[in-house]
């Protein structure tokens, strides 16, 4: 976050995230520039084995080829009864280049796949959790911060919403009764992955600032 210059750089290009971010940073005066405003830049590749791993190496390589800071997200959606799948696959679990909707159809097959067998009658439901990992890396010090947040739900058979992004039609959280697609993007903000680890990575700064200033 460079609160100098009012920008803020995030290495994505996903359009829904984006639109997490400027509502989160409005607020605080930043503006969100994204991969789509630095088209020249190549795509990370998201090699690593955890949410993190990636996260940072997004961070680093975008900090590093722009000479700025940058924050990166890695999320994703882990399922209980696909022994966490999709997990760091998220974005691509019906293929490379696959959109939400393959990927939402993906999910709601291997659920049924699993459920072909046991005639239970009941609904199709697993316990699930959306996970967000950020970084922040500065270049000019290698300085890198991180933080985490995950919220659990369900993942319903029965899509709902038209709000959010990805997974946020078929996961549903008890305590709204709603799925995340039915939220408000305050609604989303405050319950969120991304809104958690949003709200850590905003106190690890602060703190680093009262440290950096002595109070
Ligand atoms: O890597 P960038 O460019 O940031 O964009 P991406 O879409 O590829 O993002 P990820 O690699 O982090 O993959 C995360 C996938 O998990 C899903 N996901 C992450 N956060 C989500 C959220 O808040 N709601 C619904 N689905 C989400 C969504 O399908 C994303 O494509
Ligand atoms: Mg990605």
């Amino acid at each position: 976050m460079n609160s100098r210059t009012g920008i803020l750089i995030v290495a994505t290009k996903n359009a829904g995230k984006i639109r997490e971010f400027q509502h989160a940073f409005a607020p605080l005066g930043l503006t969100v520039k994204s991969m789509f405003d630095y088209p020249e830049l190549p795509d990370v590749v998201e090699d690593g084995t955890t949410f993190a791993e990636n996260a940072l190496k997004k961070s680093k390589q975008i900090g590093e080829a722009l000479g700025l800071p940058v924050l990166a997200d890695d999320s994703g959606l882990c399922v209980d009864a696909l022994d966490g799948r999709p997990g760091v696959y998220s974005a691509r679990y019906a293929g490379e280049g696959s959109s939400d909707g393959d990927n939402n159809l993906k999910l709601l097959s291997e659920l049924e796949r699993l459920k072909q067998g046991e005639d239970t009658g009941q609904p199709l439901l697993s316990t699930a959790r959306f996970v967000c990992a950020l970084s922040l890396y500065d270049p000019s010090t290698a300085a890198e911060l991180t933080a985490e947040g995950a919220v659990e739900g369900w993942i319903t058979s029965e899509p709902a919403g038209g709000g959010g992004f990805g997974y946020d039609p078929l996961f549903y959280l008890p305590e709204f009764e709603k799925t995340m697609a039915e939220l408000t993007l305050e609604e989303k903000q405050s319950v969120s992955h991304r809104g958690m680890a949003l709200r850590l990575l905003t106190e690890k700064l602060a703190a680093q600032g009262d440290r950096g200033t002595g109070k």
